[in-house]
């Protein structure tokens, strides 16, 4: 492809233009002979720095701040004012080519479950379907285990394309905040948009909850087109907020929940495993049974139907489609039961919001006591530890602290921080021992959540991340207990 293909972002001379692009990356040891070099300032190194070692590896062409004051090297050097923006939009027309229909979704909780729930919506009306989020990627053929929530550029439209090739026409993807701030999905064609909700989270990356919203805003602002569908949950203190950004955007506002207007949830009936939702949409009346317990998955469930309609779906297929949901891995997953009857369920709360809600949401269905193992992340916000750790005493009746990921920090203060909240809480660091302890105390009417790493694989402890997982633990626990 010819650099000319930047020149709607970069300006080029004539000569610059002419120049054969191979490739295109913001990280210098990913350089390969003609590939762009984009400098970006990142949280930790600014990219100019790397200039010289891109070009020693071959880049024929660099993007960089305007006021990056780098030696310039011998290539063109092109000067932008958001070089993150001329990476977006460079790996977008180097890759060339997307599934026709996408859609991406927000919010603090909720956006890996909304973005699989559309996905399986669209595969239940007959299409070629892709889930790209926190867990991985999801579509025919593919099932890959993820690491960023909203990939990089390069890494997305590289799969963007690839899926557009083996016949993807419909993918739902999640918009993180930092995916958002760092304009990691600038160069998607989105259909529409969704959001859940927002309370803490990333209190590390953004300075106030205000600037946590409006990086997440950034999705009706800036990425979606006129007119474009913004489905949105309006039973958040945040709706409205997002409701008068989105409309200010000159977007086609639909809110759902009970507050909603496009579908208006107008009463649900709780089971342990399932719930009954009626619904409303255009004048009709639908009666949803939703195979997936949690009150929070209902309206997780009305934002997936809500992009699923708006982007063509009938309503009646796309609530129909809602009765054979199956809940993304590790949010308020039914792992197993111990002999007298307990369910042991491994869910994703790493959040405060999240925890309260999954701590509410399997209260009416214990009889006996409510159990909660769960950590806070090293190397994260750490203002959230003492709140999560009065979440979890106020509303579990035994909360058992325990490690998740402590990363470069010490275990224990991680834990300590979260136990001056936790009045009566148990700490167990290894956090095998705690499963363990938690899976051992269950009698009949209790019910146990191991919340925090949901779906993971590994716990990171220093620079070493050590296979670990929940569902096994908690299945090993079950085991040893019934012999
Ligand atoms: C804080 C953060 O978001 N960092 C992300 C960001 O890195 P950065 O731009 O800040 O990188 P940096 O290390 O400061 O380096 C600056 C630049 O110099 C380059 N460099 C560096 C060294 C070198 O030798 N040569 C070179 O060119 C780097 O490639 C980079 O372009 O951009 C990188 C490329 O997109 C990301 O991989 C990286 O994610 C890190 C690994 C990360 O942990 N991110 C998490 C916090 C994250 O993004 N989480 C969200 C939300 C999760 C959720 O709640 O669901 C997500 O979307 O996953
Ligand atoms: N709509 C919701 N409202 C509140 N809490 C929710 C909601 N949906 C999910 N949760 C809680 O948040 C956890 C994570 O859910 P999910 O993975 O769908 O959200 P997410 O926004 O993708 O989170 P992350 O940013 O961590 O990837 C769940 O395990 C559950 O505890
Ligand atoms: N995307 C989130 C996931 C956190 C999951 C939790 N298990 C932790 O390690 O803190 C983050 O990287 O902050
Ligand atoms: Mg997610």
């Amino acid at each position: 492809m010819k650099l000319s293909h930047f020149s709607s972002f970069v300006a080029l001379s004539s000569a610059e233009a002419e120049l054969d692009v191979m490739g295109i990356t913001s990280d210098s040891r990913k350089v390969e002979p003609g590939f762009v070099f984009v400098a970006v300032r990142g949280a930790k190194a600014d990219g100019a720095r790397f200039i010289g070692d891109a070009v020693a590896r071959g880049a024929i062409a660099v993007i960089a701040d305007r006021d990056s004051a780098e030696n310039l090297p011998d290539v063109p050097v092109a000067r932008v004012d958001d070089p993150r923006l001329a990476l977006a939009k460079g790996a977008a027309a180097l890759f060339g080519k997307q599934p026709e229909t996408m859609v991406a979704v927000t919010g603090t909780s909720g956006k890996t479950s909304v973005a699989s729930f559309t996905r399986q919506i669209w595969e239940r009306v007959g299409h070629a379907a892709a889930f790209i989020g926190t867990t991985g990627v999801v579509a025919p053929g593919r099932d890959e285990y993820g690491s960023l929530t909203t990939p990089d550029p390069v890494a997305l439209h590289k799969l963007l394309a690839e899926l557009a090739d083996e016949g993807v026409t419909h993918a739902s993807m999640e918009a993180s905040s930092h995916g958002l701030d760092q304009r990691r999905i600038d160069g998607v064609r989105l259909a529409a948009g969704g959001f859940t909700n927002l309370g803490r989270d990333h209190m590390d990356y953004h300075p106030t909850v205000e600037d946590y919203h409006a990086a997440k805003m950034r999705l009706f602002t800036d990425l979606l087109p006129k007119g474009a569908p913004a489905v949105i949950f309006a039973d958040d203190p945040w709706s409205q907020a997002t409701i008068d950004v989105a409309m200010s955007a000159g977007l086609d506002v639909l809110t759902v929940g009970r507050k909603g207007a496009f579908l208006e949830l107008k009463r649900v009936e709780h089971e342990r495993f399932r719930q009954r939702a009626e619904i409303a949409c255009g004048g009709t009346i639908f009666e949803i049974d939703l195979p997936l317990a949690g009150d929070f998955q209902v309206a997780n469930a009305l934002v997936a139907a809500g992009l699923a309609i708006s982007t063509g779906t009938t309503p009646a297929r796309a609530l129909l489609a809602l009765e054979a949901l199956k809940g993304a891995s590790g949010r308020l997953e039914l792992v197993g039961t111990t002999g007298n009857g307990a369910p042991v369920y491994v869910d994703y709360a790493h959040k405060p919001d999240a925890l309260e809600n999954v701590l509410k949401a399997v209260r009416p269905f214990t009889t006996g006591r409510v159990v909660v193992v769960f950590g806070c992340g090293g190397d994260r916000d750490r203002g959230k530890r003492p709140i999560m750790g009065e979440i979890a005493s106020r509303l579990a009746d035994v909360a058992i602290v325990t490690d998740d990921n402590p990363r470069s920090e010490e275990p224990a203060s991680i834990r300590a921080a979260i136990m001056e909240a936790a009045e009566g809480a148990l700490e167990i660091g290894d956090r095998r021992a705690a499963i363990r302890e938690g899976v051992a105390m269950l009698h009949a009417g209790d019910t146990l959540i191991v919340a925090g790493k949901g779906h993971e694989e590994g716990q990171t402890v220093g620079d070493v991340t050590l296979p670990f997982s929940d569902h096994e633990e908690v299945r090993q626990a079950l085991r040893e207990l019934a012999v």
